[in-house]
């Protein structure tokens, strides 16, 4: 470690700042620091940030089928590199959240600068004292379909991407789904066969699928374990040959990309972003190119893996800054920040994010509103993809509707909410928005369905819903059945072709709400768990759609409403009227439940009256126990929500998610 001391000392004294340190660096590159002798934690100093101009620069992500192995491959490289220790405790280490821990799944895409000394693998290490140093940034990726919005995020910043595929899986939905992210991008793709320590492993199997459905040269796979580590070590030689370091202008006004954001309680909002032309130091003044507003950047640096203050950051490379922002709403994800009054040209962005799904969330207990909404600002801010406005429902009172970019999205949100914020909610059934036209022309999308009044007034022309293109890759025996559930869900078939000799590949246009919750899980049923599914959002179709209330003894329960499609709607109707039966406890007098079009009523149940008298239970005059019954059934109310007269338990409204979903 002496040496690496020494090493530090040295390149510090002969580096300068910005453009012209990068010349001197690239002047001397036997000065660059060695994959060995690069800084530990924290130790990470500006002046050696340097020392990698772009051509020493790689920035890339990784991208797969969910469950093929991207975190755990994203672990050896750190553990290769010396970024983190090797069996650092953790598993997955960039998987942070909570819910990815649990769920197994990444969420949020993080990114990790490690240091590589590239050795010519023909020679020893020891030989090459010399050989050049690299900065790279992985950037890795969610491989869920809800979150492709964050995987094309991550690709903005990387020239290149690993795409990894399961030996023995082979090719899935999301492969290609990932595949296309990518290719769009213009990245150059490493396709990495990972897990080829399985017994079922056939990883030339899976390189004819490579060439079959993208092009891909077989001899340009890699082979891995990131189990056993075999094959590992021409993973990062692979990064540094075949993906192109980073453009842009080193002596440019600063300019970068703000990849994401998100407030830490301590540092305030903390930017994500990656250097494109020029150079940031701390101190600088910045400017969004989307508010105007400017900044003085008060720290800067870059993640290995934990925030490392470095005090600058050079053209291509990818890190972070705190420059005052006060909240993340300033931090437009996809904006450009750049040199304080210089005139830049702002770089592309992204597309916004696109939200498929609508649900209100209530307190469960009325009088927690300012809990809940403490907690959801809270966790938005780390979570900018989720839209927020406030709603009142007769039924629940104050609450949110909340849009998200799937369903997965919104039970993780749902789970954060809790596990991280210990907030209690209930949340109404899913939508998706809709659009209406009434007869003078005029449209709204409808993101509530509470909110399609039964008799606005105007008479409703026409309704349109958002569809998707979905991709199903199954074994060919599963095809029959498949073809069933996809028309049942009002499907139109687009393509059906097979990937090799045992498997097919299905491509469906369906609508959007037809696929929001349950498509998944009986998909997955009817086909032994073999079927992968993945879509894209497309265009709206004209659709034969009806707003369906449920109404208590009478009352309509706002909370409740859902759209429906006209022909599906009796049987959905009698669903929820018979789930809220089993749900409903019986009160002291009857209660109709009934579930109505317009003015029809098509579905009807009756809950006959019964008298609860907890207190009949107590014999003598036992007062502390009357008072803990009480006490009890009080609790028992909280949980209730009363519409009208009628108490509904929390688990009704859950109940009634399930219901409308899986028809
Ligand atoms: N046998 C074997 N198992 C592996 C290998 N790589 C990963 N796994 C296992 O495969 C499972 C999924 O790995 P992850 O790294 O979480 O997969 P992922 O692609 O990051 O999944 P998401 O984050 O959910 O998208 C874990 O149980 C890993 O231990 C491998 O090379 N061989």
């Amino acid at each position: 470690m002496a040496g690496a001391a020494a090493l530090r000392r040295s390149a510090r004294r002969v580096v300068l700042p910005g453009a012209y340190a990068l010349s001197r660096a690239l002047q001397h590159p036997e000065r660059l620091l060695s994959s060995q002798a690069s800084p530990d934690r924290g130790g990470v100093l500006g002046s050696e940030l340097g020392l990698y101009p772009p051509e020493r620069v790689r920035n890339f992500s990784i991208i797969a089928h969910v469950d093929h192995g991207k975190s755990t491959l994203a672990d050896r490289l750190l553990e290769l590199t010396g970024t983190i220790k090797k069996g650092h405790g953790q598993p997955q280490y960039l998987d942070k959240l909570q819910v990815e821990r649990e769920r197994g799944i990444t969420v949020k895409a993080q990114t990790a600068t490690m240091f590589y000394r590239h050795a010519n693998n023909q020679l020893p290490a020891s030989d090459q004292p010399d050989a050049p140093s690299y900065l790279l940034n992985l950037i890795d990726t969610p491989g869920h379909v809800d979150f492709s919005y964050e995987v094309s995020r991550s690709l903005a910043a990387c020239q290149g991407a690993l795409l990894v595929v399961d030996a023995a899986q082979g090719v899935q939905a999301q492969t290609i789904a990932n595949f296309y992210l990518a290719f769009e991008s213009n990245l150059s793709i490493i396709p990495v066969i990972n897990k080829i320590d399985q017994p079922t492993a056939d990883p030339d199997n899976v390189k004819a699928q490579l060439k079959r459905l993208f092009d891909i040269d077989p001899s340009e796979a890699l082979l891995t374990s990131a189990k056993t580590g075999q094959g590992l070590s021409q993973v990062l030689p692979a990064v540094i040959e075949r993906i192109p370091s980073p453009p842009g202008k080193c002596d440019s006004p600063v300019r970068m990309l703000l990849l994401d954001s998100y407030y830490d309680e301590y540092k305030g909002v903390i930017c994500h972003v990656a250097v494109v032309d020029g150079a940031l130091h701390k101190g600088d003044k910045i400017a969004s190119a989307a508010t105007g507003r400017t900044y003085e950047v008060l720290d800067v640096g870059i993640m290995h893996p934990e925030l490392t203050p470095t005090g600058v950051l050079y053209t291509g490379q990818v890190g972070y800054v705190i420059s005052g922002m006060r909240s993340t709403k300033e931090a437009r994800i996809g904006d450009t920040l750049h040199q304080a009054k210089s005139i830049v040209e702002p770089l592309p962005g992204f597309k916004p994010a696109r939200h498929m799904v609508f649900s209100g969330l209530y307190p469960a207990d009325g009088s927690d509103f300012d809990a809940l909404s403490h907690a959801i600002e809270k966790l938005t801010c780390n979570d900018a993809s989720v839209s927020v406005t406030k709603e009142t429902s007769t039924a629940l009172g104050m609450g949110f509707r909340c849009g998200f970019l799937g369903l997965l999205h919104m039970d993780v949100f749902h789970q954060r909410l809790e596990q991280e914020h210990g907030a209690q909610v209930i949340s109404t059934i899913p939508t998706v928005p809709y659009i209406f036209e009434y007869g003078d022309g005029s449209k709204v999308q409808v993101e509530n369905p509470a909110a399609l009044a039964s008799n606005p007034g105007k008479r409703i022309a026409a309704c349109w819903e958002p569809t998707v293109i979905a991709t199903i890759i199954i074994p060919s025996e599963y095809v029959g059945p498949v073809i069933m559930l996809c028309s049942e869900r009002r499907g139109e078939q687009q393509e059906y072709t097979f990937i090799d000799a045992q498997r097919a590949l299905l491509k469906y246009r369906l609508p959007l709400r037809e696929i929001i919750v349950d498509f998944y899980n009986e998909l997955k049923s009817i086909t032994s768990g073999y079927a992968t599914f993945d879509y894209e959002d497309s265009e709206y179709q004209q659709s034969d759609l009806v707003k369906m209330d449920i109404l208590l003894n009478g009352q309509p329960v706002d909370a409740m409403a859902t759209i429906v499609h006209n022909q599906k709607a009796q049987r959905v109707g009698r669903e929820l009227v018979d789930k809220l039966k089993k749900f409903i406890e019986r009160q002291m007098f009857e209660i109709t439940i009934q579930a109505a079009v317009g003015s029809k009523v098509i579905a009807r149940e009756t809950l006959s009256a019964m008298r609860k008298n907890v207190l009949a239970k107590c014999y003598g005059g036992d007062i502390t126990r009357k008072k803990k019954l009480l006490e009890k059934q009080k609790e028992g109310k909280k949980r209730m929500k009363r519409v009208g007269s009628v108490d509904i338990p929390q688990e009704a409204f859950h109940e009634l998610l399930k219901v409308s979903n899986s028809k």
